[in-house]
């Protein structure tokens, strides 16, 4: 990892046990290649409308804790977000638009050449925004959700990703899985217009914020995700009988439809947060009997 401005080797952060995250990958923080691949590769399809940007820096909070941004690029997003006064990192990983955007950055903003996919952040708290590199969605989302720290992201995705994590028509099992500690916003639809050079698909804007108090203890995140994968791929005409066949009594389950409103065909892709955490303590009622 290396530094424009101030230089530092890779800190590591200590672990947040009380937060998802806290005991989750940290990664190593190496050096990244020196020749990363080409902008095709490095999925460098830069913004390039000024509404979507200043809608990016207007989610960002007003707060005084830092703002890291993952894949910063030529700063399209990091110069206007040094407007806001706030300490910014700028993590980029391809060392001519490190060198450029070093060139270009106000004093609040620190320019590390690193691979988000292993970046240490800052052991406060802090704020996050990161047009994500459409080939590494997976693994950014997966990384984000358990790096404790941040309160809240600001991500550009492609649109259906950006869609089925804000559960809109349906939840997915990663939103289930993750809903007790983050909420999902979908703000709005990028046109691909948005972007040079432009990706073949529209792109959306997701504001993800941790929870200040998660609906499920930390230390059950891994029951609670093994439940939530049961639900969604076990047997049954529809998650009220799913829930059954997984030993929740016909009774509890009958008063928790009531409560949540789950209809006799509902899904698991229909259920909301707080349905979820119901059914959570379905099991957990059980298992306390
Ligand atoms: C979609 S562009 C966004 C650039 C800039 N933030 C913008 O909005 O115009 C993605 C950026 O991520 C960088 N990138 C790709 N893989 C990376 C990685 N593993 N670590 C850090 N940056 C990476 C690319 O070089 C590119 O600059």
């Amino acid at each position: 990892m290396t530094r424009n401005r101030s230089t530092r080797s890779s800190a590591r952060t200590a672990p947040d046990t009380r937060r998802p995250g806290g005991s989750g990958p940290r990664g190593d923080a190496g050096q990244p290649d020196d020749h990363p691949g080409g902008a095709h590769e490095l999925g460098q399809n830069l913004l390039v409308d000024t509404q979507v940007i200043d809608r990016v820096v207007a989610l960002v909070p007003r707060a005084d804790r830092p703002v890291v941004e993952w894949a910063a690029g030529r700063g399209a997003l990091t110069l206007p977000l040094a407007r806001l006064g706030r300490p910014v990192e700028a993590v980029e990983i391809d060392p001519r638009s490190v060198a450029r955007l070093g060139r270009i950055a106000p004093d609040n903003v620190t320019v590390t050449r690193d691979d988000i996919l292993r970046h240490a952040p800052p052991s406060g708290g802090y704020d996050l925004v990161c047009n994500v590199p459409f080939h590494l969605t997976t693994p950014v989302l997966r990384r984000l959700f358990t790096l404790p720290g941040w309160e809240r992201s600001v991500l550009i995705t492609q649109w259906e990703v950006a869609r089925k994590r804000a559960a809109v028509g349906g939840t997915t099992l990663l939103t289930a899985q993750w809903w007790p500690w983050f909420t999902f916003r979908l703000d709005r639809r990028v046109p691909a217009a948005a972007f040079r050079p432009r990706p073949s698909v529209d792109a959306g804007l997701l504001v993800v914020d941790r929870r200040p108090q998660p609906l499920v203890p930390v230390a059950d995140l891994p029951r609670y995700q093994r439940f939530a994968a049961g639900v969604f791929n076990g047997p049954g005409r529809g998650v009220r009988d799913v829930l059954t066949r997984l030993g929740a009594g016909p009774g509890d389950v009958r008063r928790w439809a009531r409560e949540h409103g789950v209809g006799p065909n509902a899904l698991p892709r229909d259920l909301d947060a707080s349905a979820w955490v119901g059914a959570y303590a379905l099991g957990a009622r059980r298992r306390s009997r």
